[in-house]
């Protein structure tokens, strides 16, 4: 997978080349490319922002350099996927790549959300800064682009970067060959719709806090069992919203354990 990302702040995005993506990118399973919004402007202050029509405090991020920015990463995804295509020889139809504007104003990235991106050849990353960019870039990309506005939760960031830091990690660990042992990406928060069960390890007894003996047992019945108990009462208790979508998925897993 190759992912774009554009901001005035490429420093912000360094820490993506470390540890687990570092070495996903050493071994050539994804490709980052960060790349410096005020590049694309050409006025001696390097402006990328405005006052709003409209009035109301703050500053709109301007149009033109957003659009110079988002036609080079088209030119490089493109040419990267056509390099592709004559490789393949595949004849594939003319898909949209996907471009993630993380926003207050989004859809609320999920664990399903990052696994349907993590299917897709590309992803671009648009951060924006002080209160957004000119909206009409959103509707002039999407001719090019499949435009997704995405929310990480409802809190306000001053800009996108460290949202786009917590998207690449979740989806980027889901890429085939990311995460060494993929079986660890079964059993986690979310994935079945529950919250994790509690973990525990060495020393069975720490500090006067024991251990649930059922995971002392041996029983890997009773254990599956009590781990789904914990799993239903957690999210009862922390998350309850979540049990409408999940109890189906839940009752199945129950079944199963017994
Ligand atoms: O603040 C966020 O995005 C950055 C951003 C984008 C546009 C203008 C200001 C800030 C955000 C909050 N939840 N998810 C994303």
């Amino acid at each position: 997978m190759r992912i774009d990302v554009v901001s005035i702040f490429p420093e912000y995005l360094a820490p993506l080349a470390l540890s687990l993506l570092g070495r996903a990118q050493e071994d050539g399973l994804l490709t980052l490319a960060v790349h410096d919004l005020r590049e694309f402007t050409f006025d001696r202050h390097r402006t990328v922002d405005d006052t709003p029509y409209g009035g109301g405090a703050g500053m709109v991020m301007k149009a033109e350099p957003w659009a110079l920015a988002l036609e080079a990463v088209l030119a490089e995804q493109t040419g990267e996927a056509s390099a592709a295509n004559l490789h393949d020889g595949a004849s594939v139809a003319p898909r949209r790549p996907v471009l993630v504007v993380p926003s207050p104003a989004g859809a609320v990235f999920t664990q399903a959300m990052a696994y349907e991106l993590a299917e897709e050849p590309t992803l671009a990353f648009a951060c924006g800064r002080y209160e957004g960019i000119d909206e009409r870039v959103l509707e002039w990309a999407s001719e090019a682009f499949d435009v997704r506005p995405v929310s990480l939760g409802d809190y306000v960031l001053n800009g996108g970067e460290v949202a786009v830091m917590a998207m690449v990690e979740a989806i980027g660990r889901l890429v085939p060959g990311v995460v060494g042992n993929p079986e660890s990406l079964v059993e986690e928060s979310h994935s079945d719709g529950l919250l994790e069960y509690p973990v525990y390890t060495k020393p069975s007894s720490w500090r006067g806090h024991e251990v649930p003996e059922v995971l002392l047992s041996g029983n890997h019945g009773k254990i599956a069992t009590w781990r789904l108990e914990q799993q239903l009462r957690r999210t009862a208790a922390r998350r309850p919203e979540l049990l409408d979508g999940a109890d189906a998925a839940a009752y199945g897993k129950a079944e199963r354990a017994v």
